[in-house]
Formats: C-alpha cells, structure tokens, sequence
C-alpha cells in the first residue's frame, strides 16, 4: 500500500509586479494522508488541484510544510520520489518527447533496461499491454487526441510506478475513449490520484478531496463530495 502524507503542506507565489515582494497562498496549508487506490480531486478552475497533484511528485515544491510519498521527501529525495511517481498532463503532447510512442516508451525504460534488445523487449510488451502495437511506430503528431493520451499513459506506466498521478486524464477524449481509460485504471494495481472535471470518474473513487481557492473544503465519500462540490458551484 502506498503512502501519501501532507503535513502542513503549503504554496506560496510571488504576486506580479509588486514592488515588495507580496506573495499570495495558492495551496494550503494541507493536512492529508492517503492511503486509498483511487483518489479524485475535485474543484472549480483555477482552485488549486494542479498544484496539490504536481506537489505529489515533487513537480511543485512546498513553501512551508513537507510532503512525502512511502516516507521519501518530495524536496530532500526527489529523485527517489520521481521514480516511484509517475506524472501525466492533461495534454499528451507535452508527455511524449519523441517522435514515435515506442521510441518515448523506449526513452522511460532506460533505465530499468540498458541493453538495446531488452529495452525495445520490454517496450512491445508495454505497447501489446495497452493495445498500441499498431500505432507504435506512428508519428505521435499523426495519432488522434484520444490515441495520444493512451500511448502517453503507456509511457508513463512502462517503468511500473507505484503512485499514478493524472491530471484532467478524460478532457480530450470522447466518450468511447473515456471508457477505455476508465477500465485501463480499473485494472490497474497502482495507487491512482486524479483531478477531474468529470464528475462520473471522479465518483468512481474511493475517496474524494474537493478542493476551492486553495483549500481541502471536502474530504470523505465521493458521493458526498460530489454533492459538495455541485452545491458550491450551483449555491444552496
Ligand atoms: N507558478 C505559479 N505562479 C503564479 N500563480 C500560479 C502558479 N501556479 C499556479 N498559479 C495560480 O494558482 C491558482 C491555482 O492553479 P491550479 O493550476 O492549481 O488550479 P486548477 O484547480 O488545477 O485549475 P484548472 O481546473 O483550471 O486546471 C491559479 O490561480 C493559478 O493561476
């Protein structure tokens, strides 16, 4: 079982353009361990989720507080963090580097496999896992949005992280491809924590933080933060 702990967990930016040095709380001070398979993360644009799931990996560093994944501090162990901690954005372009998925899957299990043979091994088998060998050597630039995010995903999951952190994984597929990512995660054995605007995935959780102008305002069943987060956004 994988570990997420918050301890005090808080964001600080400079503000723009002030001549003192202002800085303003985007995140925080949180307070959290997860310990579920499945967390989602709700809350209105531009209300912090981004920043609490790239704290998750050391992507953002804490101001104040620490965060830590199975003990390792994001800051102090980072390295060790990122390899346990796998990262996907919202727009698969930015994951792959390469011009072909298997070369990007290729590129991730570098270091798990340094032979030449066993790495494009493991990368087919990675690929047949996902159902993508037919658009392995396809131009990631020529794959539809939904096809992208799949391959990306592969990439990420190729070196077998623990702890799975999407961010926005549904925005740019159509229903048939949500289903597709919905039941790859089902399967998955790894500890997944998501942001999502899709209400449907994120009640599929085991447990739901919502999330509004910096703070957890929700924690519990996905239901009820469902609930919660509708009737912030609606009012009462
Ligand atoms: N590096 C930064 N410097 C300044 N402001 C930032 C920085 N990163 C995030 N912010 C601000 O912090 C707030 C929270 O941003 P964040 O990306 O975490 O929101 P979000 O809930 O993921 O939004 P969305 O649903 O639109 O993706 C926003 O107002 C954003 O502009």
């Amino acid at each position: 079982m994988t570990e997420v702990r918050l301890d005090g967990a808080t964001v600080t930016v400079p503000v723009d353009g002030s001549a003192d040095r202002r800085t303003r709380t985007i995140l925080g001070p949180v307070d959290l361990v997860l310990t579920e398979r499945r967390v989602s993360v709700v809350g209105a644009n531009g209300s912090g989720k981004s920043t609490l799931l790239r704290l998750l990996n050391g992507l953002v560093s804490p101001t104040s507080g620490a965060v830590t994944v199975d003990g390792h501090d994001t800051v102090r162990d980072g390295a060790r963090v990122r390899r346990r901690v796998a990262f996907a954005f919202t727009d698969p372009i930015s994951q792959l580097v390469m011009p072909t998925g298997r070369e990007d899957v290729e590129l991730s299990l570098r270091r798990l496999h340094r032979s030449r043979s066993d790495r494009r091994a493991a990368a087919d088998e990675v690929l047949e896992r996902f159902g993508l060998t037919h658009l392995a050597d396809q131009s990631v630039y020529d794959l539809s949005g939904g096809e992208r995010q799949l391959m990306a995903l592969a990439v990420v999951l190729a070196t077998d992280p623990v702890l799975l952190v999407l961010d926005e994984p549904t925005t740019l597929l159509d229903r048939r491809n949500t289903l597709r990512l919905r039941a790859l995660l089902d399967a998955l054995p790894q500890t997944v924590v998501l942001a999502t605007h899709d209400l449907d995935l994120a009640a599929a959780a085991d447990r739901t933080l919502v999330v509004d102008e910096g703070r957890v305002v929700f924690d519990g069943d996905p239901a009820g933060g469902v609930e919660h987060y509708v009737r912030l956004v609606d009012g009462p």
